[in-house]
């Protein structure tokens, strides 16, 4: 796909999911360039009356959320939210995702969670029939070696994500460090999800398998967009 049909598909699954939104809610704002049309679209509603505050999952997106006028809180004083929008790197048809390109999903997966709905957005190019990506994880740096190791055992190729603009790892809003871990393809997320959750010092990973039964995704291509979901 070029890069202005990419753009286009991104902001055509953006503007649906936050056309989702109902007035007066508490919504999960994700991280990434396709949540930010969503942002752009929740700025023009905002304008137009819609009344609503958002949970950022990342300093990013509370920087980008600010610059959209769109109010902001904390899941410490709304651990319930009625919706959150976020996107995905890969989907497959069971709803199963990896994320964490952004290195954001420990606290994606924690406001995935508190969402009531969680509202995927993505351009076709994310659906595939099995997971593969690498997946993200969120490591403790006191464990890194650990990690590596259990990772390994498991049957991973694990490597520290190195910054860009930045020597030396990538340390995320949350002080960690993140590994992204090859498994190749992955018949069955759930459980290598359990598998890596298992492990101490791995803190979150990037595959999301707990949400498919409240998850709507807003597929974009071109200027269609479809909504899949389970039911
Ligand atoms: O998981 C994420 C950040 O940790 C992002 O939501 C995911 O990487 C998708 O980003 P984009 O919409 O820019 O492709």
């Amino acid at each position: 796909m070029d890069s202005s049909l990419l753009a286009e598909s991104k902001r055509i699954a953006g503007y649906r999911a936050a056309d989702l939104v109902e007035d007066g809610t508490v919504i999960g704002l994700g991280t990434g360039s396709t949540v930010f049309f969503a942002m752009e679209r929740l700025a023009e509603r905002i304008a137009s009356g819609l009344s609503i505050v958002g949970v950022p999952t990342s300093y990013q997106a509370a920087i980008r959320a600010r610059e959209y006028g769109i109010p902001l809180t904390t899941l410490d004083e709304f651990p319930q939210l009625a919706l959150a929008i976020d996107g995905a790197d890969q989907v497959d048809p069971g709803l199963s995702l990896i994320k964490g390109r952004g290195a954001a999903h420990l606290r994606e997966k924690c406001v995935a969670d508190a969402a009531e709905e969680v509202v995927i957005v993505v351009d076709s190019t994310k659906t595939v029939d099995t997971l593969s990506a690498p997946v993200p994880i969120e490591v403790l740096p006191f464990a890194c070696g650990l990690a590596f190791r259990r990772l390994t055992e498991m049957g991973g190729v694990p490597v520290l994500r190195e910054g860009v603009k930045k020597d030396g790892p990538v340390v995320t809003d949350n002080g960690n460090f993140i590994i992204d871990c090859n498994f190749g393809a992955i018949p069955d997320p759930a459980s290598l999800e359990q598998q890596i959750a298992a492990v101490p010092g791995l803190l979150e990973c990037g595959l999301f398998t707990t949400f498919a039964e409240k998850m709507r995704v807003v597929v974009g291509e071109g200027r269609e967009c479809r909504i899949v979901s389970l039911h």
